[in-house]
Parts: structure tokens; sequence; C-alpha cells
């Protein structure tokens, strides 16, 4: 116990991971993330904590919001960060097949999915890269295919009531002389990624059957079915 008469120590703050200090992916400022947006005149940023910043980023978010009648609430909202993320459909037209990738993903698992390996596009986070750089990194890291050409296809909010993601989504043609290694992933970072060839018919036919259940991948096909490399009379409705 103190003495009475000692002068009490002065505590010098630790510093919170990721605010004032690095946390251990080297951040700093994520609870500043939100007050400099100006595009919308009735919303007004007033607290940024965060909740969370373990891998990726949550915070809760105080702000004013100006309703459609000009009245002013006050509203809280979560927002789960992950960065930006790019996916690419990768598709053979001559022998009409895609390649996908299938691995582990716990958040389906916890959530219904029987076994958790889900079926998907090759898709990863921009990290610090533009769109078109991340997905030819990806798609060689996860399929082995250094992909040629890449097509835009569109940019989408995946889950806007809760993660900031956007992911940009692209396709490319993949062919056998374009293999450059097994892919699987980095096993460094834990994946463990199977490469995956299906007739084009037979992927649309899995969408059907809840066999492939990834939202990316299903949009991709269906587009690739409706105005992509598949579409057109007659493409894609071959025999399974
Ligand atoms: N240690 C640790 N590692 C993690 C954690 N979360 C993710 N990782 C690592 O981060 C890697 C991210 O791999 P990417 O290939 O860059 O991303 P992705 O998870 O495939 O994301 C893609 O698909 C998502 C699902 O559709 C998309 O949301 C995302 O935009 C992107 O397209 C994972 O393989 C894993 O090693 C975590 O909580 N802890
Ligand atoms: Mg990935």
């Amino acid at each position: 116990m103190r003495e009475p008469s000692q002068t009490p120590k002065k505590t010098i703050p630790a510093g919170v991971p990721g605010v004032d200090v690095p946390d251990r992916r080297g951040r700093t400022g994520l609870d500043r993330v939100g007050f400099d947006l100006t595009g919308n005149p009735g919303v007004r940023v007033r607290e940024v904590e965060l909740l969370s910043s373990s891998w990726y980023v949550l915070r809760k978010t105080t702000f004013d919001y100006r309703h459609r009648n000009g009245t002013w609430s006050t509203e809280e909202r979560e927002t789960y960060d992950r960065g930006n993320g790019a996916t690419v459909l990768l598709y053979d037209a001559g022998r009409e097949t895609v390649l996908l990738t299938r691995q582990f993903r716990y958040p389906v698992y916890v959530n219904g999915h029987p076994d958790g390996l889900l079926l998907e596009t090759a898709a990863g986070l921009l990290d610090d890269d533009d769109p078109e750089t991340a997905i030819r990194r990806e798609a060689a890291e996860e399929t082995g295919y250094d992909i040629g050409e890449v097509e835009h296809v569109f940019d989408v909010y995946m889950s806007p009531g809760s993660v900031t993601e956007r992911v940009h989504f692209f396709a490319a043609p993949y062919s056998a002389d374009r293999r450059t290694s097994d892919g699987g992933g980095l096993a460094d970072d834990g994946e463990d990624i199977e490469v995956v060839e299906l007739p084009f018919a037979k992927a649309l036919d899995m969408i059907a059957s809840g066999e492939i259940a990834d939202a990316k991948t299903i949009m991709l096909l269906q587009w690739a079915a409706l105005s992509g490399p598949f579409s057109g009379p007659g493409r894609g409705n071959r025999e399974r």
C-alpha cells in the first residue's frame, strides 16, 4: 500500500493499439475514419468508437442524420471494414467450362453450411493494389493461371447494411498453356484451396440446387449467361 505522504505516480496512458499507437498490423488512426466525409450534407459524423481491430476493423459510428421530412435524428451503426476486394470468373468459351475454387469458410460453416467448403470464383482483398493488379495476383495464387486480358464487369457493395466492402468483378479467359503453378493459395496464410473445373451448364445447375451458394460466384455465372461469354441462343444450355 502507498504511504499517505507519497506523491501519486503519474500514469502515462499506454496508448490504444490502432488508435494512437500502431496495432500488430501497423495501423493507427482507425478511429478517425468517417469524420472527413462531405458528400452528404444530411449526415454529420459525431463519434467513432473502435470496437475491434484484431484482424479486420469493427467500428461503432454515431452520426446525425437528416430524414427526408427535414427532421434530424442521431443514429448508431456498426461497420465491419475488411477493405475492398476483387473477384474473377475464369472461363473457357470453346470448351464451355469455368474454373472455380473450393475452400473452407468458417463464417459460412458456423451459419448453416453443412461442411463450410464453398465453391467460389477466385477472389481476394486488394491490399494495397489496384483492382486489376489484385485480381491477377489472386487468380495466380489461387488457381495457378496467369490471366491475360481481363474484362471489368461491375463493382458491388456486397452487404451494405454492415460491411463496408466493395468488390470489383472481372471475367477472363483461361487456357492450359497459361497455367504456371498448381495454385492452392498461400500456405503461409493458412490457405488450402482446391481448383475445380466445371462445365458452365453444370455450374448453373448447381446454383439452382444450392451447391453453389456464394453471392459473387452466382452473380458472375448469371452475368456470363445473360450478357457474358455464354450468352446468346443455345449457349450455356447444352446437354449436361
Ligand atoms: N490470422 C487471420 N487471418 C485471416 C483472418 N481473416 C482472414 N485472414 C487471412 O486473410 C486471407 C484473405 O484471403 P484473400 O484471398 O485475400 O481474401 P478472401 O477471403 O478470399 O476474400 C475474397 O472473397 C471474399 C468472400 O466472397 C470477399 O468478401 C472478398 O472481397 C474477396 O473477394 C485469408 O486467406 C486468411 O489467410 C483472421 O481473422 N485471422
Ligand atoms: Mg481468396
